[in-house]
């Protein structure tokens, strides 16, 4: 799939304006490129990006943040839900992540279990391909992802 910059800008500003809706590939996938500019790695050298398009049409992005302590690096895709969540957005209608690897990346397995918390799983993800819109973004769906779900009703009371 390949646009004009003219093209792309024109869905953005629609989505901005709340136009957009249901959710549109392109979009996400220039948000998440955006998100990954801004990733904070100077210990693993490998950005990720991620954008959640929320039911009322809000996209939330996330980049990955490394720490000096290793294990304390967050996914780009858990930031950008807990950044959702905490401004009250809960709601979600797809979720896109890219990094610089021109084979699309896929969420890891914490994150599938987080996105799980608020996300159905006929959720859309959109797997971005770090050279896109060369290589085609692929579309999966949370569910195939996280198939054999940690169901949470047991811990509901
Ligand atoms: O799905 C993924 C996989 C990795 N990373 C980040 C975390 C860390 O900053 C870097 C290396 O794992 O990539 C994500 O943000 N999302
Ligand atoms: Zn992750």
């Amino acid at each position: 799939m390949s646009v004009s910059s003219a093209e792309r800008d024109g869905l953005i500003r629609a989505a901005f304006e709340g136009k957009l809706y249901p959710p549109d590939a392109l979009l996400m996938s220039h948000q998440c490129s955006v998100a990954k500019d801004r990733a904070y790695s100077p210990y693993s050298h490998f950005p990720v990006g991620a954008a959640l398009l929320a039911k009322d049409g809000a996209i939330i992005r996330g980049c990955s943040v490394d720490n000096v302590i290793y294990s304390e690096t967050i996914c780009a895709e858990r930031v950008a839900i807990v950044k959702a969540v905490s401004d009250g957005v809960t709601d979600f209608r797809a979720l896109a992540v890219t990094s610089n690897l021109f084979s699309a990346i896929t969420p890891c397995g914490l994150c599938r279990q987080v996105l799980h918390e608020f996300c159905d799983p006929r959720m859309a993800i959109f797997l971005v391909p770090g050279d896109y819109p060369s290589s085609d973004v692929r579309e999966t769906t949370l569910g195939k992802l996280f198939p054999a779900l940690a169901g949470h009703s047991a811990m509901v009371h």
